[in-house]
């Protein structure tokens, strides 16, 4: 399974102000939506262009364009939004397709409560965006609902992925391509991420803190 942990010094720095204890939600949220755009950066490296003449000031010039497929952005409600305007950035023509999935604080399994996908699915390479894979069961059940709907290109980009989720991953759909800003420890006993950034939805929306 490809899985790319970011080394890029700005995005560990980013990602270094975001696990300070008493972050604001406004820095939260800039810094969620800086290192997503960082992280698009990489998750787009191999996009395929094609050549095209335009007028240029000086004449026809060769330039070359983004070809053929094109991508589809999926964020995870509600943590997902967070990383929205920073992919945004760099990809504002995209579509966005919206699922929404909560953990079960008790369980872990993720409960589905929206899905809308955007149409043509088979011809779209699909970028899932949230800020957390920890168990991995929410990425899984996206992953199962992209490919029902003819997905088959599948990225994924989280600011912090745990090693239970990516194993989780690789033995349900070692397809998914993995871009995240760091591969942290370990999940702690009630399934949040070590170091981690502690609750990021809540962190994203101000809602309650956890950590
Ligand atoms: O890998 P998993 O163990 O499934 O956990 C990761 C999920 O948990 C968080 O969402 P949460 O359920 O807190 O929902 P929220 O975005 O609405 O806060 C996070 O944003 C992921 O979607
Ligand atoms: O560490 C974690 C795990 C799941 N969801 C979060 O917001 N943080
Ligand atoms: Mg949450």
């Amino acid at each position: 399974m490809k899985i790319i942990e970011v080394r890029h010094p700005l995005v560990q720095h980013k990602l270094g102000l975001m696990r300070l204890a008493g972050i604001s939600t406004k820095e939260f949220r800039e810094l969620a939506s800086e290192v997503a755009t960082l992280l698009t950066y990489e998750a787009t490296a191999d996009l395929e262009t094609e050549e095209v003449m335009v007028e240029g000031w000086a004449g026809p010039v060769k330039t070359r364009r983004i070809k053929g497929a094109k991508v589809t952005l999926v964020p995870i409600l509600r943590a997902g939004l967070g990383m929205l305007p920073g992919v945004l950035e760099l990809i504002p023509a995209a579509k966005v397709g919206v699922v929404g999935l909560q953990r079960d604080e008790r369980t872990l399994e993720p409960v589905g409560y929206y899905e809308k996908l955007t149409g043509r699915m088979d011809e779209r390479t699909a970028l899932i965006l949230d800020p957390m894979l920890a168990t991995g069961g929410t990425l899984v059940a996206t992953v199962d609902m992209l490919k029902a709907a003819g997905c088959k290109r599948i990225k994924g980009l989280f600011l912090v992925a745990a090693p239970e989720g990516l194993r989780v991953l690789e033995s349900r759909h070692p397809d998914v391509e993995v871009y995240t800003a760091s591969i942290d420890d370990r999940l702690n006993d009630v399934g949040y991420i070590l170091p981690g950034l502690g609750d990021a939805g809540d962190k994203i929306f101000g809602t309650r803190h956890n950590g």
